[in-house]
């Protein structure tokens, strides 16, 4: 067995977090399915029905989400347009990650186009969704195990600072390893942004050609809510380098949190508010629809300018876009910005994703809590989120986080918070 990592803090409530956290995501979104679907759509209230197996287990649906995984990793190994270097681990080597994700969603699009005009039923996914669901979990928790015991005889250099407590709970819920690779084929990187957010946006567009078998079109707040969520896709992936510094690759292992995350947490819930609009149509009118893109179009600017920003400078802190930037220094010998962006609060990229959870809901009316469920989630995530990389700042930085605090006072809503 390979030593234990350095003893971290634990995270998440520990071991008895992690063990309810593993119970209740899995519970929240089949509730959030059965939720959708049902007349009432009360978020707060019991689920219509508690489904018998048969309604969730259907090994067509099992063969379904393998297939898609396996596109999704032929098109992870086609030839990269660039081949990107992740930051230093802790043995200093680098690891290299392909750049290809863009492409991916594009030859995706093509095929899925190609397979609807040959008469592929793309408007009968939602009536899958409960299946998929379930057959997307039982792969995350195999797939969890798989990387659990890999771990087991992984160098102590490949181990994640936290994940490695002991407690096999904890750590099977947090992940042991950080990168867990075969060969050049990256796991967590696969994972974090192809077969989840692709299948998010698939899943989208099946609702919305339902929607318009069953009412002759799209209704306007459907078209609004596959836009929003296809652009922020789009966006990551045409990014996808800028993942390379994110918290889930730099510091967490790779183990359920991330793959239940990744593989079913984000297709099922995610599209909740398209799920929502196909069975309780909201009306929409112009005035509103444009006010509502504006709000979209405000955060993701923010969104965009303050995540930009941030990897402009950590790539190349003389670059034109940032070299005017005032900066303070730390004992690390990496600075960190004061002005722009990161002057005006220390998480700027969270207040404009934020704000675009916001557009997401809008369009559902407010007539339902459930439509906001994400940006009340999202808001508890980032919350916790933010206080997360406050402690590993504090940690890298010491003295100079605490100049950076008193320089920036507000953590992600100017004035409020
Ligand atoms: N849709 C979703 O479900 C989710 C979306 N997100 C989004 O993912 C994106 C990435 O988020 P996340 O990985 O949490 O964190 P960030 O991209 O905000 O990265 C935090 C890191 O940035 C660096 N940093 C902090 N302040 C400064 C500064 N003033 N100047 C320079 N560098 C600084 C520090 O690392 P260092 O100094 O080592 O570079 C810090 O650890 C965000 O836009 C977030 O909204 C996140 C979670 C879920
Ligand atoms: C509650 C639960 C299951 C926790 C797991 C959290 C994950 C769902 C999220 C953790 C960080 C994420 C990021 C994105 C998606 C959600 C998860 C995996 C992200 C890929 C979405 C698109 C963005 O542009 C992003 C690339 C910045 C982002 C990275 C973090």
């Amino acid at each position: 067995m390979a030593p234990q990592g350095s003893r971290a803090e634990l995270e998440f409530g520990g071991p008895l977090g992690a063990a309810a956290l593993l119970l209740l995501l899995p519970a929240t979104m089949f509730h959030l399915l059965l939720v959708a679907r049902s007349g009432p759509a009360r978020l707060l209230g019991p689920p219509p029905y508690l489904p018998e197996l048969e309604e969730l287990w259907s090994p067509w649906a099992l063969l379904l989400c393998l297939t898609w995984l396996g596109l999704q990793a032929a098109l992870y190994l086609l030839p990269a347009r660039k081949v990107a270097e992740g930051q230093e681990l802790k043995d200093k080597s680098r690891l290299s990650y392909p750049i290809n994700g863009f492409q991916a969603l594009v030859l995706t699009a093509l095929l899925v186009g190609l397979g609807v005009l040959a008469g592929l039923p793309l408007s009968a996914l939602p009536e899958m969704l409960l299946p998929l669901a379930f057959a997307a979990t039982l792969i995350a928790f195999i797939f969890s195990l798989l990387l659990y015991l890999k771990a087991l005889v992984a160098p102590a250099s490949a181990l994640a600072p936290g994940g490695n407590s002991g407690n096999p709970i904890y750590d099977f819920f947090l992940g042991r390893e950080l990168n867990p690779r075969i060969c050049s084929f990256d796991f967590k990187y696969f994972c974090e942004l192809r077969p989840g957010l692709i299948g998010w946006v698939l899943i989208n567009l099946a609702l919305l050609m339902q929607e318009a078998e069953l009412r002759g079109s799209p209704s306007l707040a459907m078209w609004l809510v596959n836009g929003f969520q296809l652009l922020y896709v789009g966006d990551a992936l045409w990014h996808e380098e800028a993942v390379l510094t994110t918290m889930d690759i730099i510091h967490d292992g790779f183990g359920f949190m991330l793959a239940f995350g990744d593989l079913a947490w984000v297709p099922f819930t995610y599209s909740l508010q398209a799920q929502f609009l196909l069975y309780h149509p909201e009306p929409l009118g112009l005035p509103l629809a444009s006010v509502i893109c504006l709000i979209n179009a405000v955060g993701y600017y923010i969104f965009r300018g303050a995540n930009s920003q941030k990897n402009a400078f950590r790539k190349n802190p003389s670059d034109p876009r940032v070299a005017d930037l005032e900066t303070i220094s730390t004992a690390t010998g990496r600075r960190l910005l004061v002005s722009g962006w990161w002057g005006m609060v220390r998480h700027p990229n969270y207040l404009g994703d934020l704000i675009m959870a916001l557009a997401w809901s809008l369009p559902c009316g407010v007539s339902h809590l459930l439509p906001y469920f994400y940006l009340l989630y999202f808001t508890a995530l980032l919350v916790h989120r933010e206080a997360r990389d406050e402690q590993q700042c504090l940690r890298k930085y010491g003295l100079a986080w605490h100049a950076y605090c008193r320089r920036v006072p507000y953590r992600i809503v100017p004035y409020i918070y």
